[in-house]
């Protein structure tokens, strides 16, 4: 019986050639949950700058993880959490990703972060080693017990839960079950993140096996604001894409996403292909099980020694075997046995109790080695695995790199071993097309079977290309397939990617020699074809309306979203960026075979759409005189949030108590969220906290585009345009005596959200005004002029120039504007 919890596959497509010039706005922070919430460390009545967010994150680390400090880019990863970005994380096995979203769900205020998770045995581990630092974490899955579900939904429900981390899998987050608690979670504004953990699953299980993978993108339409981080260890770049298409997630910098994609490279792994022929007709057991008895007794003394050294006290060596076949674990953990190895076999038709004593006993050293399918692996944390030995060749590189991940996790040396025939290459070719045909019946459409054919086909592949290449280091193979371009005739960079810590570089000649016994009659790979574009989600919809369509399948026709949908008849899809999700479908130029791939080497580490570190000049220049002394420099460094900081009330004394005391005055009437429910200092209901901030708003300094290649005359790209007018709006009438007194002026006295919702409306009906008969140099002066004449609102002088109509006496050109706009406000 074959194992089913497979790893996904893809086409093999490089990085994008550069790392995109930073831009001076924080876009992740533009229409996230961010605006409306403010995520905030404890302790904090407001935005902290950036260094006391690092401070409070560390804090956390230390306190909860024990950890001295944090790993690589895990501190800015926490940072842009904690700012409400949506995030992409591809890093290494190994590297520490749970901690980029575990800290910042800890560190927050308050509020759960919902973690998705493909695997019940990584939930629990998770889960337990979460529960045992004294965190708030639960896992709701078909296993909890109705008491835990129980809880949960209260938890969800209650409006201030205690709960931090709650892990999920995309079958629970998507039951009925569970949908009033999710939906009145979120309308309470208590659900803070959703974490997609081995986000890599999606392209593949979601084509496959478990479709509710692919529906996770109906997260972002029915919970707008909620933003989402995505971590994988292994993606290549045509899967990143997919992954955000999947997860309608922004695709790039400018539309809010922050992207790592982390050096592949594993320096502390041995890499080694070792050759059989033959093996059909059931003798590939006699063939090598002696050689793996054999090899694994081998590696005893040399790991011993590399634990002695580093000090790592277990009572037997770790290890790992994969096999395909559940009849192979048992066989090959019995001949183990014989050899005097401990070994145990680990597969999903097993009873869970027996495969979590399996596991424990693996983890306290009293077994010495597991023999596992793919049902094992996959986040699996154990430190000092020394070896992990493919009896069977994976169905995918990215399989293949995750299996192999999960040694030397302690950072030491640790050997990867893959038995490699061309007679079970060419069987497993086989499984795959009646896998992908087996898909086709399962009622995918024709072009997702073809695509997702042709992305397992094309990974396998490259795996085969990989096993056969006797002349290339393994390291820089393994890099280029994720899409590094390396050259592996540069010493130096044979140096840093492996030194020596191949087979291939150890000794080229005996790898050569040894690979004579591979059947010759049997092909090799042909080359990898690109697959085709993947189909949008949401295809041709846009995604308000999409939105509003899941609203509406959800709650009813009458369904209210929380952002709206715009009118039938505005001529603008707000959230829409046509021209960018075009490109999101376009792909990479394949390469004929990353075996051939070569150039420059890899930077450490490619991090793309990340904030730049200078705060944009008119965001300075708009700053009152600060109550806490900070200079331009301070805020440059600070970035958005330093400067928003900028305005908060400088801390005395009791400043604590006078906030809490506040707190209860404001929120003493608040009706509960729910009849009979608790009250919440969060629910919808809560009258409008008055922001001691100045103001929450971001102006972006973004230019409107034309399509790529279009010049004047051709249809205006207006989403950023409206973007910059509801900003300039905001600022200047989203609260404020003076604001008050020109909107009562024009007969518009809304408060709060309603003068929000306004503002939306005046702004689009402006935009569209502005975008008439405009080319787009007329566009963008007309969007500038409109924003500086707004400022008016701001000064004494201009708004009784507004309230005792003495427009038309004053020579002013803003008048001219600030007609239309008044125009707008009382029209609407
Ligand atoms: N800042 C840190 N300092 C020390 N150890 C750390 C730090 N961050 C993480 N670790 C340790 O690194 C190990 C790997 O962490 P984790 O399981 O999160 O890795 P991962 O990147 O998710 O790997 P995989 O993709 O293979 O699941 C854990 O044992 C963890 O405790």
């Amino acid at each position: 019986m074959e194992d089913d919890g497979e790893v996904s596959v893809s086409a093999v497509f490089p990085l994008p050639s550069a790392t995109p010039a930073p831009t001076s706005t924080y876009p992740c922070q533009v229409g996230s949950q961010y605006e409306a919430n403010n995520f905030k460390p404890r302790k904090f009545s407001r935005v902290p700058s950036a260094t006391e967010s690092h401070a409070a994150l560390r804090r956390t680390l230390q306190k909860y993880w024990g950890h001295s400090d944090f790993r690589g880019p895990q501190l800015e990863i926490c940072a842009y959490a904690l700012r409400g970005c949506d995030l992409l994380v591809v890093a290494p096995t190994g590297l520490g990703k749970s901690v980029c979203f575990q800290v910042p769900a800890v560190t927050i205020e308050y509020g759960i972060t919902i973690v998705v998770s493909p695997l019940l045995a990584l939930m629990r581990d998770q889960v337990s080693s979460l529960q045992q630092k004294g965190i708030d974490a639960v896992q709701l899955n078909e296993k909890t017990s109705m008491e835990d579900v129980k809880e949960v939904k209260r938890q969800l429900s209650m409006g201030h839960p205690r709960l931090r981390l709650l892990y999920v899998t995309p079958e629970t987050l998507f039951s009925a079950k569970y949908q009033a608690e999710f939906d009145l979670a979120y309308h309470q504004r208590q659900i803070v993140r959703l974490v997609v953990d081995e986000a890599h699953v999606i392209d593949e299980w979601g084509s496959s096996f478990r479709p509710t993978y692919r529906r996770l993108g109906e997260f972002r339409l029915r919970y707008p604001t909620v933003p989402i981080t995505a971590l994988t260890a292994s993606a290549t770049s045509a899967v990143r894409k997919d992954l955000l298409t999947i997860l309608n997630m922004p695709q790039t910098q400018e539309q809010g996403l922050a992207q790592w994609v982390e050096p592949f490279n594993r320096k502390n792994l041995f890499y080694e292909i070792r050759y059989y022929g033959g093996g059909g007709n059931g003798n590939k057991f006699n063939l090598i099980a002696a050689d793996l008895s054999k090899l694994i007794l081998g590696f005893v003394p040399e790991a011993k020694s590399i634990n002695d050294r580093h000090r790592v006290t277990m009572p037997c060596i770790s290890g790992l075997v994969y096999c395909r076949y559940t009849a192979d674990c048992e066989d090959i953990a019995a001949h183990l046995n014989e050899r005097g190895i401990k070994a145990k076999p680990f597969y999903a038709s097993l009873p869970l109790s027996k495969r979590e004593e399996t596991l424990d006993d693996w983890k306290a050293g009293k077994v010495e080695c597991i023999v596992a399918t793919i049902a094992f692996g996959m986040g699996v944390d154990q430190a000092h695995v020394r070896y992990v030995v493919h009896y069977d060749m994976p169905k995918s590189f990215e399989g293949y790199y995750q299996e192999t991940g999960r040694a030397g996790r302690d950072g030491h040396m640790s050997r990867c071993v893959l038995y490699y025939s061309r007679e079970d290459a060419s069987r497993l070719r086989g499984l795959i097309d009646s896998e992908a045909s087996r898909s086709k019946r399962d009622g995918h459409d024709q072009m997702t079977v073809d695509r997702n054919k042709l992305r397992m086909v094309n990974s396998f592949k490259a795996l085969q290309m990989y096993a056969e290449a006797t002349g290339l280091c393994r390291h820089i193979a393994i890099c280029r397939y994720f899409g590094e371009r390396l050259d592996d005739v540069t010493p130096e960079i044979k140096a840093k990617y492996c030194n020596g810590l191949c087979d291939v570089c150890a000794n080229r000649a005996s790898v050569f020699q040894r690979s004579w016994c591979l059947t010759e009659s049997i092909d090799v790979a042909s080359p990898i074809v690109a697959p085709a574009p993947l189909e949008a989600p949401v295809s041709s919809l846009s995604l308000d309306t999409a939105r509003h369509n899941t609203l509406a399948a959800w709650h009813g026709p009458t369904a209210q979203p929380t952002v709206g949908p715009p009118p039938a008849d505005s001529s603008v899809d707000l959230p829409v960026d046509h021209d960018a999700m075009e490109q999101l479908w376009m792909m990479d130029e394949p390469q004929s075979s990353f075996l051939a791939t070569t150039e420059t080497p890899c930077p450490r580490s490619r991090r793309v759409g990340l904030r730049p570190m200078a705060a944009p000049a008119n965001l300075v220049n708009q700053v009152p005189t600060p109550s806490r002394v900070q200079t331009i420099d301070q805020v440059a460094e600070n970035g958005l949030s330093g400067a928003i900081a900028v305005y908060g009330e400088q801390r005395s004394p009791g400043h604590a108590e006078r906030k809490r005391k506040e707190r209860e005055r404001t929120f003493k009437g608040v009706k509960p969220a729910t009849p009979g429910g608790p009250s919440s200092f969060y629910n919808v209901s809560a009258p409008p906290k008055r922001a001691k901030v100045a103001s929450d708003f971001k102006v972006p300094s973004m230019t409107p585009r034309v399509p790529a290649g279009q010049g004047h005359g051709q249809e205006l790209d207006r989403t950023l345009g409206l973007q910059k007018l509801q900003e300039a709006l905001k600022a200047s009438f989203a609260e404020g005596t003076l604001a008050d007194q020109v909107l009562a002026y024009w007969g518009r006295e809304e408060t709060g959200e309603r003068r929000i919702k306004l503002i939306r409306k005046v702004a689009r009906e402006l935009e569209v005004g502005l975008a008439k008969g405009a080319t787009e140099a007329i566009y963008v002066a007309r969007l500038d002029e409109t924003c500086e004449s707004l400022k008016l609102v701001r000064a004494r002088r201009g708004v009784q120039l507004l309230v005792e109509d003495k427009l038309a006496t004053s020579s002013d050109a803003r008048v001219e504007r600030l007609r239309r706009i008044e125009a707008c406000f009382r029209a609407i």
